[in-house]
């Protein structure tokens, strides 16, 4: 038996770093997608095969007609420990070892603050639960995928497999979620061609908290209270366009916010200011930065900020929310 099943990537629009410390955030799915199969195997053994992960530590020696590959071991089970999480919950959960053969294909750009990681373990449970015979809501997915990031990176909101599994716009706080009213959001996501580790992003907020707290609380405070303007604002009467102006407004301070945390890099903070020169009402940082994405909101103005953002040295991407989260694709007997 085989089982095809994908996870989308997200945004996040507002509030990353500070929902790890229980404040709320807004995320939405996008249409990039994650796809994982599973197929069940006669013998033990499990075989992970990824195909768009880079491996670090990778030796190839020629030697005459012969060829050695040798990877450092260790470097190689680290980048796909949010699989292996994956793949051991779900087992866990069926309560049935069995072996397995996983394969990974992904349309997301790995550790860009498109939420990669949370959706290979969502699409990774989702595919592997199905095949032993589980039938898990989305929410369940969810709060494993939320496992799988704590075992790997040691902290974790819950946020991104919360929104890759469930799909939509949502409001999210500890733990819990709510849906938004849709909208179409005109939006373009810049891509700065470098990668973030999220783990070491959190790690370095979560430094600076302890070390200076009388300056981070406040902060994080801040973040907090702009989520909330922004829920009012989208959940308001307001018509469109004032909606857009005042997101972009609060999207500006969150910026600088994240800015203030440490997180941003000089590429994405020429990109930021380049979609605003284009005409963007509002742009920042998405997901945990270090480099990674940041989006920008440019209604009527989504090709000319995509243009300066090349020109910035990033690359655009038009995206548009996914209402669907975790989808299990194919089932083959
Ligand atoms: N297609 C994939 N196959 C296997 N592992 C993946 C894949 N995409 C992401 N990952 C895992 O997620 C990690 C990146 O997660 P993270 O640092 O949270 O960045 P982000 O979630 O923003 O992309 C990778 O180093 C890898 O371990
Ligand atoms: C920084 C954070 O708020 C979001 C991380 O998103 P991503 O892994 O960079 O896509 C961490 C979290 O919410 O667990
Ligand atoms: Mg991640």
């Amino acid at each position: 038996m085989r089982v095809l099943a994908s996870a989308p990537a997200k945004i996040i629009l507002f509030g990353e770093h500070s929902v790890v410390y229980g404040k709320p955030a807004i995320a939405a799915a996008i249409n990039l997608r994650t796809y994982v199969e599973a197929e069940l195997r006669d013998d033990k053994k499990i075989r992970i095969e990824a195909h768009d992960i880079k491996v670090p530590g990778l030796t190839v020696s020629f030697s005459e007609n012969e060829i050695y590959f040798e990877s450092d071991y260790g470097k190689a089970a680290e980048v796909l420990s949010y699989v292996r999480q994956a793949i051991e919950l779900a087992m866990e959960e069926a309560g049935v070892r069995r072996g397995i053969n996983v394969s990974i294909t992904s349309q997301i750009p790995v550790g860009a603050g498109l939420g990669s990681s949370a959706a290979v373990a969502v699409a990774t449970i989702g595919a592997v639960s199905k095949l032993l015979g589980l039938e898990l809501t989305r929410e369940e997915v969810a709060k494993l995928g939320h496992k799988v990031e704590l075992l790997v990176q040691g902290a974790s909101s819950g946020i991104d497999p919360t929104v890759s599994a469930i799909g939509g716009f949502l409001y999210y706080e500890k733990g819990n979620f709510e849906h938004l009213p849709f909208m179409e959001l005109p939006i373009v996501v810049g891509y700065t061609g470098s990668s973030g580790s999220t783990k070491e992003l959190v790690a370095m907020v979560r430094r600076r908290y302890e070390s200076m707290p009388e300056l981070i609380v406040p902060i994080l405070n801040a973040m907090g209270k702009l989520v909330e303007k922004a829920r009012e604002v989208i959940t308001s009467e307001l018509d469109e366009e004032e909606k857009f102006a005042k997101l972009g407004e609060l999207m500006n301070i969150n910026h600088g916010l994240l800015d203030a945390l440490g997180v941003s890099t000089k590429k994405l903070s020429e990109l930021v200011y380049a979609a605003r020169t284009a005409g963007a009402l509002g742009a920042k940082i998405t997901g945990a930065g270090g480099g990674g994405c940041m989006y920008a909101l440019a209604p009527g103005r989504q090709r000319e900020v995509a243009t300066a953002i090349t020109i910035a040295g990033g690359t655009p991407m038009i995206t548009e929310i996914s209402r669907e989260g975790l989808r299990i694709e194919e089932v083959m007997k």
